[in-house]
């Protein structure tokens, strides 16, 4: 029988590490917007990168990903569109020790993403275990406008 995946919520110290985006496209810009909330030492690796990521004016890489560019990365975010290469990099990064996420499949992610809102140093972050991301927005919605309210 397959062992259904479990993530634990766990806050993790970022500021003094590296972070690796591979893909800069739309999903890229999306994971971004949170990510950016909380690290500057961010950068993109893609043979083209969208206008509204290379605006935000972090580190880029313009080339296609090879196993190699993992090296001296914390955590990786792999976007790109071709599903093979997001593979790859699942492969490299589990050899290399490298955290993971594979945006288009949370059963290959060593960590997924949570819906977030920020405060000042408060967050909430809520997670459906990567079952439910359109339920986490909601309810991230509903709690941010509620500590709106008061
Ligand atoms: C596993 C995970 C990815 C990961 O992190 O690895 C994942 C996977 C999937 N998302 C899907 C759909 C959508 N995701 C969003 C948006 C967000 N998705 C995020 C997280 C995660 N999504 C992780 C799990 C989190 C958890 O545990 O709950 C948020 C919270 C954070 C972020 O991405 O940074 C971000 C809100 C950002 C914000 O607002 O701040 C919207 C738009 C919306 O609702 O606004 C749609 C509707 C699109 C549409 O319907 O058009 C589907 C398709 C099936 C389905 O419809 O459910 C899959 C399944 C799959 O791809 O396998
Ligand atoms: N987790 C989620 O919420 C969702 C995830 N997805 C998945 O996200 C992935 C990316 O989608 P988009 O951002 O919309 O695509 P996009 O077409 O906007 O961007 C793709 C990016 O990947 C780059 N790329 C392609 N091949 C590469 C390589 N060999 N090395 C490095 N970079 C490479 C391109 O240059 C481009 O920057 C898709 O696999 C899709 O299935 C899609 C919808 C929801």
């Amino acid at each position: 029988m397959k062992i259904m995946k479990v993530f634990l919520p766990v806050n993790i110290r970022i500021d003094d590490k590296k972070i690796l985006f591979v893909g800069g496209g739309s999903i890229a810009m999306h994971k971004m917007q949170t990510v950016e909330q909380y690290a500057r030492n961010i950068t993109i690796l893609a043979p083209r990168i969208d206008d509204k990521l290379k605006a935000k004016g972090f580190c880029e890489i313009r080339k296609e990903y090879e196993k190699t560019d993992l090296e001296g990365f914390f955590l990786v975010y792999a976007c790109t569109n071709d599903l093979e290469v997001n593979r790859r990099i699942k492969k490299d990064a589990e050899e290399l020790r490298v955290l993971v996420n594979v945006a288009d499949n949370s059963e290959l992610s060593d960590f997924i993403s949570p819906a977030v809102f920020k405060l000042d140093e408060m967050t909430v972050a809520i997670s459906s275990n990567g079952q439910n991301a359109k339920k986490s927005v909601e309810w991230r919605n509903r709690i941010k406008a509620m500590l709106q309210e008061s």
